[in-house]
C-alpha cells in the first residue's frame, strides 16, 4: 500500500516550503499546497515543489459560479495536479463543471464541512443539521455531480465511505494523541482515519511544526 500522508504546507514562502518538503519527503505519499502557497508563488512555485519528486495536491478550495470554477481549473491543467479542492457547497453545476474541465488524471473533491467548524459554527452560518448530516448531503451531491471524493474529517469518514464504496476521501484534522489542536474542532488520530476508510491523511502542523519534521512524519506513519 501506498504512503496515504500528504504533508500540508502552509507557508507562503518558496524557500521555506522546499526545505520542508526535502526534509519528509522519504516519510510522506505527497505534499498539499494551499492558497497561502499558490498566491504567493503561483505556478512557478508548484514547479519548484514538483522537482521534488512527489504527487502533488493542490488545495484551492474553488468556489464560485461554474463558469468561474471551470476557467480556473483549465489554468491549472498544465500543472496535473493529483488532487484538486473545490467546495460542494458550490452547488451540483459547480462541481459538474469542475470535474469536466479539470485533467484526465486529476481527482476533484469537494469540501463539504471545514474540519474548524462544530455543530455552533454551522448553525451561525445558516446550517441548522450537525456536521455529519451536513457532510453526508454534500457527499451525495458531490458524487451525484461526478466527483471522485469528499473532504470531510474523521469523524464522518466511516458512514461516507459506507455510503460511497469507491469514493476518494481525504480527511485532514487529524492529530496524534495528546497532539495540539489548534484551530481544528472536528479531529481523529491518523490511525482512527485510516481504519475508518480514508484514502488520503492530510497532516500539517504535527509535522511541519515539530522540532524533527522528518522523525514526527516517520513517527506518524509508524502508527498506520
Ligand atoms: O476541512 C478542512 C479542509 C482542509 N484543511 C487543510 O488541511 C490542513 C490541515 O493542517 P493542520 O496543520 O494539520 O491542522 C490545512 O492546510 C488546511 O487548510 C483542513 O484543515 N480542514
Amino acid at each position: 500500500m501506498s504512503n496515504p500522508v500528504y504533508v500540508a504546507i502552509d507557508t507562503p514562502l518558496l524557500d521555506d516550503a522546499l526545505n520542508l518538503v526535502r526534509k519528509v519527503k522519504a516519510h510522506v505519499g505527497g505534499v498539499k499546497l494551499g492558497l497561502e502557497f499558490f498566491c504567493a508563488n503561483g505556478h512557478h512555485g508548484v514547479h519548484e515543489v514538483q522537482k521534488l519528486g512527489l504527487p502533488i495536491f493542490l488545495d484551492l478550495k474553488l468556489h464560485d459560479i461554474p463558469n468561474t470554477v471551470a476557467k480556473a481549473m483549465q489554468a491549472i491543467n498544465t500543472l496535473e495536479p493529483a488532487i484538486v479542492t473545490i467546495h460542494a457547497s458550490g452547488g451540483r453545476a459547480m462541481m459538474e463543471d469542475a470535474k469536466a474541465a479539470a485533467g484526465i488524471h486529476t481527482k476533484v473533491v469537494g469540501v463539504t464541512v471545514l474540519t474548524s467548524l462544530d455543530d455552533h459554527d454551522l448553525s451561525r452560518v445558516g446550517v441548522a443539521d450537525a456536521p455529519d448530516a451536513q457532510v453526508a448531503r454534500l457527499a451525495a451531491l458531490a458524487q451525484e455531480a461526478g466527483l471522485d471524493g469528499i473532504v470531510c474529517s474523521g469523524h464522518e469518514v466511516k458512514s461516507a465511505r459506507k455510503a460511497w464504496k469507491d469514493g476518494f476521501f481525504v480527511v485532514p484534522g487529524l492529530r496524534p494523541a495528546g497532539a495540539s489542536t489548534a484551530d481544528q474542532k472536528r479531529i481523529v488520530t491518523p490511525r482512527q482515519a485510516r481504519d475508518d476508510g480514508a484514502s488520503i491523511l492530510v497532516i500539517g502542523r504535527p509535522i511541519t511544526k515539530a522540532e524533527d519534521p522528518d522523525a514526527a512524519a516517520r513517527a506518524i506513519v509508524g502508527t498506520l
